[in-house]
């Protein structure tokens, strides 16, 4: 049997994307280790499976590319919210995710003519039992050292409601990674603290109202960007006044997006504002064995050239700001 695959990407953080039909089972964690191993020149960093829901106009579920499933993606949702608004032919509906029913709309684009959606991010919690995270001392982990971990990084844990750690960090721990990576991968093998593992962010600000994040992901490694990651990013800078609240851009490897972090008495509400790009749309054939065999091709080459576009003028802003030396 025919089926159709789309390979997608928010941010530069690239998924398989594919709407189930009804009735026909496969073994998704496998797929996602097969088509997405970054060994694979056409790997990505995960599986997204578009369903029917009853709370919803439609259920989302992302896999790593090592197949473990996860509650939420952020880069992930504004590209399965193009899909659905375009299927049903709106501009706002909701997706019902591992653990919420999150808004999604479309939006003016954040470049050009790019197709931009804006997602709800939700819920968040610094608990740390809501990651899970163990640790003897504390509840949770807000803008602390951590001396077990560094001593000069500032951490933060926050759900939303995947796992992140977000360190507040000198330049330095930016332009090499080697630390990142380190600490990363001992979170997310057998430890103490993180018995589901969890996303390892580093942060450093580019001017008085944007940020820089790189995330090594559970499940994946270092991507392009983890939206989940840069809300969270955002909303840890916003609390600690790096940035003020409102709309924050955030640069990452793979261009930027904007996270708007509205907070009132006891409520954060957040958004996740960035590109939904369709790079290829694959026919195939799946194999029990999670093996997809590629029948034909369309290449959205458009879409692929201007997002390449926003991504250089990333690249320039981030360097314009740290070569003002202020945020050095
Ligand atoms: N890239 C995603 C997050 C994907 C899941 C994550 N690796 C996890 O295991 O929690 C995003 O854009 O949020």
């Amino acid at each position: 049997m025919t089926i159709i695959f789309h390979k997608v990407h928010g941010s530069g953080n690239t998924f398989y994307l594919h709407e189930e039909i009804p009735n026909m089972f496969y073994n998704w964690p496998l797929t996602a280790q097969k088509m997405c191993n970054p060994s694979n020149e056409n790997g990505a960093d995960g599986l997204l499976i578009i369903s029917q829901s009853t709370k919803a106009d439609a259920k989302m579920r992302v896999y790593n590319a090592d197949g473990s499933e996860a509650s939420m993606c952020g880069n992930g949702l504004r590209c399965v919210a193009r899909f659905v608004l375009t299927k049903l032919g709106v501009t706002v509906a909701t997706i019902e995710t591992m653990k919420a029913v999150l808004s999604v709309q479309q939006v003016e684009p954040i470049f050009k003519s790019i197709d931009t959606y804006k997602v709800e991010i939700s819920p968040v919690s610094f608990k740390l039992t809501s990651l899970p995270m163990k640790h003897k001392n504390h509840k949770q982990i807000v803008n602390e050292v951590m001396p077990e971990f560094s001593l000069d990084i500032h951490f933060t844990a926050v759900s939303v409601p995947n796992p992140h750690l977000i360190g507040i960090v000198p330049i330095h721990y930016i332009e090499d990674t080697q630390f990142q990576e380190q600490l990363a991968t001992s979170f997310n093998i057998d430890n103490e603290h993180f018995p589901d593992g969890v996303n390892v962010s580093f942060v450093h600000p580019v001017d008085e109202s944007s940020i820089f994040v790189r995330t090594f992901e559970r499940g994946v490694g270092f991507t392009n960007a983890c939206g989940t990651a840069m809300t969270a990013s955002a909303l840890v800078s916003a609390t600690i006044n790096l940035v003020p609240y409102g709309e924050i851009t955030v640069y990452n490897p793979g261009g930027f997006v904007k996270c708007e972090i509205e907070k009132n008495e006891n409520h954060v509400h957040l958004s996740l504002i960035g590109n939904a790009t369709f790079f290829a749309t694959y026919s195939g054939e799946l194999t029990e064995d999670g093996e997809f065999i590629i029948n034909s091709v369309i290449l959205h080459e458009h879409e692929i050239n201007e997002y390449k576009e926003l991504e250089l003028q990333a690249q320039k802003n981030v360097n314009d700001g740290w070569s003002s030396n202020e945020y050095l």
